[in-house]
């Protein structure tokens, strides 16, 4: 079995969105693939009308191959604050035609308000590992989980763009959409993540950080810089995030590079004047190099005047681990890995 769709960005690439077939007839809703959780909810029959503006909703009872599952809940809350809960279904579930019979679909008896106004987002896939789906009594496991052992390979790839669509592949690797080759990094899923640690980063195309080489003859007296060009970088790979989160050494390293910058309490971040030139922020994984463009750092808007931007690198602090979102991951092919015992990441240039 394989399965391929389309990824489409929203306005600013602030989340991707993937249409998926539940239910017989087939009902369609377009869907936020994450893979920082791990629950496949969907609006619903069963979500309140007055959290209900515009979303597309999956209604069990229409469906001849829906199933209750018997006294099982779920309940979830995402790192901005949102959240939703309800009740389960099994149905069928087909991706781009990778299909499974008896996928857990979450109905959505409550969603908070930011999902009301989030219209183009029917609810969501989750692609991280099966220990931290919320259902209760008993865990679901996730579509990825599911289909895995009637897969051609046991493999899931994001190919997400910037301001275009990409595409989610499930189950082959599509030589076509990558150059050069496969960089593949072992993964930590010990706390239900895709968590990696990049083997070194960069900033700009300028030598910003000091190279302990080119110090050789500094004084005993000199701390030894931390060399970005080889210092590691530990995270996930989150598809559902769109920015990318990253530690503050990293984020002052690379804002001085912007004389406009500031790091604003009211916007929330780091901000610079719209027009500025951003430095591209390069990752390795192994011998594969990604290199962001600066272009994709300059994210958005503040305000409508459009004289602030808000920035795509921003920190990570209070997270505990950094986290590569949308801002990281479009500029790669991004290969998710897993027979069932040793998770591995891919990172190919494109
Ligand atoms: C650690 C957090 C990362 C962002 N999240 C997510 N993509 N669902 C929530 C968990
Ligand atoms: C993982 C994220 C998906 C989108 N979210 C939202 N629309 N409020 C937040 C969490």
């Amino acid at each position: 079995d394989t399965g391929s769709a389309a990824a489409t960005p929203e306005q600013y690439d602030i989340q991707y969105l993937t249409p998926v077939s539940l239910g017989t007839p087939p009902q369609i809703l377009n869907l936020d693939f994450d893979s920082g959780s791990s629950d496949l909810w969907v609006f619903s029959s069963e979500t309140p009308a007055s959290q209900v503006k515009g979303q597309a909703q999956y209604n069990p009872s229409k469906s001849s191959t829906s199933k209750e599952v018997s006294g099982a809940t779920w309940d979830i809350s995402y790192g901005d604050g949102s959240s939703s809960s309800g009740n389960v279904y099994t149905d069928v579930v087909n991706v781009g035609n990778a299909t499974f019979a008896g996928q857990a679909v979450e109905t959505a008896q409550q969603v908070s308000s930011s999902f009301t106004s989030d219209t183009n987002n029917d609810g969501l896939l989750g692609l991280a590992f099966s220990t931290i789906n919320t259902v209760q009594p008993e865990q679901q496991k996730t579509f990825f989980d599911n289909i895995r052992d009637d897969l051609d390979s046991p493999v899931w790839t994001a190919d997400l763009k910037h301001n275009e669509p990409g595409t989610y592949n499930f189950g082959f690797i599509d030589d076509s959409l990558y150059t050069g080759k496969i960089a593949y990094t072992d993964v930590d899923s010990s706390d239900g993540f895709w968590m990696i640690t990049l083997d070194s980063y960069s900033v700009g195309s300028s030598t910003s950080n000091l190279s302990s080489r080119a110090f050789h003859h500094r004084p005993s007296t000199f701390p030894s810089p931390s060399d970005s060009a080889s210092t590691p970088l530990t995270g996930i790979a989150d598809t559902g995030t769109t920015l990318a989160l990253l530690p503050d050494s990293v984020c002052t390293e690379y804002y001085s590079q912007v004389s406009s910058a500031a790091n604003s309490q009211t916007a929330g971040g780091y901000v610079f004047d719209c027009d500025a030139t951003l430095p591209d922020f390069t990752y390795t994984v192994g011998s594969t190099t990604i290199t962001i463009p600066g272009e994709y750092i300059n994210y958005a808007p503040v305000d409508t005047t459009g004289e602030q931007c808000f920035g795509g690198i921003q920190s990570d602090a209070d997270i505990g681990f950094s986290i590569f979102g949308d801002i990281a991951l479009k500029a790669a092919f991004v290969v998710f890995e897993d027979d069932g015992s040793s998770p591995r990441l891919g990172f190919a240039q494109k």
